[in-house]
């Protein structure tokens, strides 16, 4: 099997963005493959950016930041890559010709991309879950219209893909996302108050970019990939549970009718769902370290707790919600995890923020077009930031 590719990647300089670089380098020198790179992006790192279309010969590199422009001309001066600078250069890079695109860019701020990837039929290796969790049905709607396959690459929802029986669905009694626990597992939850963002940032197992971190800190990325699993999968909401594993060895499961249940392991590598989903449904070799169980020797698990991280709750009673409930706690934790990392507000603010802003914002737009999700979005992002002020 020739595996034959052209991949454009949206937040190529973040974390899951140079993993799926450094997949595909690797695939093409050991296997058989042909992978082009069509376009690459990034918010303001223009040089980081140029580098990686330079090394990977890209036809076209944007930077969301109309500011970084100039530096990434200047940088890829004499390369005769193309390049643009803006949201609708970022844009344009996703309308380009890949039939692969990886949607690696944080937070809403890739919705745009990822819609105009979606209605011109490309596979999408998805990634950036705030997007399916705000404009989940937009998101649906362009990848249906569009005819390309929406390949999860979160790793947990990555695992249940693997293992979900999309023919018979009825036979599903639940899914089972396992979660870390985060950074504060154990830690005495009257501490919360003072954890700083190196240590909001520090995950046990995985190796992220910063808001991802918090979010698994906070445990809000659950929360979120509960929302993300209730539009990947057709299973009813209610039968999508959570379950705390520290280890990260299992990344989920699909819980069976008969009692079998189906699950799918490896080392906390993102290497290992996304070369899922560049080769889905062929599989591919990669240089991730193999599981090795003995060396594991013991997984645990826990019942998740709501009270300890509210964030779990938060998430679930939005998506119990339903209509843009989910795109106003989505808005509201970017706002709050950004001031966090900025230092403005405390990590236990995050969840304070994100509450008020569940109580106050009544969104009444369409859930189903994007202008009603990003009429919501805008009320949240503008509640929470009034609200940090007076913190
Ligand atoms: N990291 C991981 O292991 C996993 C990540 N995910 C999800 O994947 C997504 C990416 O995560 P991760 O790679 O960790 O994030 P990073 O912060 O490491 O990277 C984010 C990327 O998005 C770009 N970007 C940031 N803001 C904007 C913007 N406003 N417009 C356009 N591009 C922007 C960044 O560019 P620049 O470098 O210029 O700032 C960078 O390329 C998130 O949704 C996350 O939840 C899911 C599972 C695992
Ligand atoms: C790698 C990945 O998919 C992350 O979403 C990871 O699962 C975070 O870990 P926890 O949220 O379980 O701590
Ligand atoms: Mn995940």
């Amino acid at each position: 099997m020739t595996l034959k590719r052209r991949v454009t990647v949206l937040g190529a300089t973040g974390s899951v963005g140079t993993c799926t670089l450094k997949l595909v380098a690797d695939t093409r020198r050991t296997a058989a493959a042909e992978i082009e790179v069509e376009a690459l992006t990034a918010h303001t790192n223009a040089e980081a950016l140029a580098a990686l279309a330079i090394e990977h010969q890209a036809s076209f590199a944007a930077v969301a930041d109309p500011g970084a422009g100039g530096r990434l001309a200047a940088a890829l001066k004499g390369t005769g890559i193309a390049h643009g600078a803006g949201p609708e250069a970022v844009i344009e890079a996703a309308e380009r010709d890949a039939d692969w695109v990886m949607a690696a860019i944080v937070g809403a701020a890739g919705i745009k991309p990822l819609l105009a990837a979606a209605h011109r039929g490309a596979d999408i290796a998805f990634a950036n879950k705030e997007c399916l969790v705000c404009a989940g049905e937009a998101v649906l709607a362009a990848v249906a219209e569009g005819g390309g396959r929406l390949l999860p690459v979160d790793s947990e929802h990555n695992a249940i893909f693997q293992v979900f029986d999309f023919a018979r669905p009825e036979t599903v009694r639940r899914i089972v996302l396992t979660a870390s626990g985060g950074p504060f597992r154990e830690r005495p939850r009257d501490t919360f108050d003072q954890v700083t963002a190196a240590e909001a940032v520090s995950h046990p197992n995985w190796s992220m970019g910063a808001k991802i971190s918090v979010d698994s800190a906070t445990m809000m990325n659950k929360g979120l990939e509960r929302i993300e699993a209730a539009y990947l999968f057709p299973v009813p909401k209610e039968r999508i549970e959570i379950l705390v594993h520290p280890q990260s060895v299992i990344h989920s499961m699909v819980d069976y009718i008969d009692g079998s249940m189906l699950a799918q392991l490896g080392t906390p590598d993102m290497t290992i769902p996304i070369a899922s989903a560049l080769a889905w449904p062929e599989r591919i070799p990669t240089g991730a370290t193999p599981l090795d169980l003995a060396a594991v020797g013991r997984m645990t698990f826990e019942p998740p707790d709501e009270q300890r991280f509210p964030a779990l709750r938060q998430a679930r009673e939005s998506l119990e919600a339903g209509g843009l409930m989910t795109a106003v706690l989505n808005a509201a934790n970017e706002v709050a995890v950004a001031a966090f990392l900025k230092g403005q507000v405390r990590f236990t603010d995050i969840a304070a923020l994100t509450d008020h802003c569940l109580q106050t914002v009544q969104p009444e737009g369409d859930p189903f077009t994007l202008e009603g999700v990003l009429e919501a979005d805008r009320a949240a992002r503008a509640a929470v930031k009034a609200r940090a002020l007076s913190l």
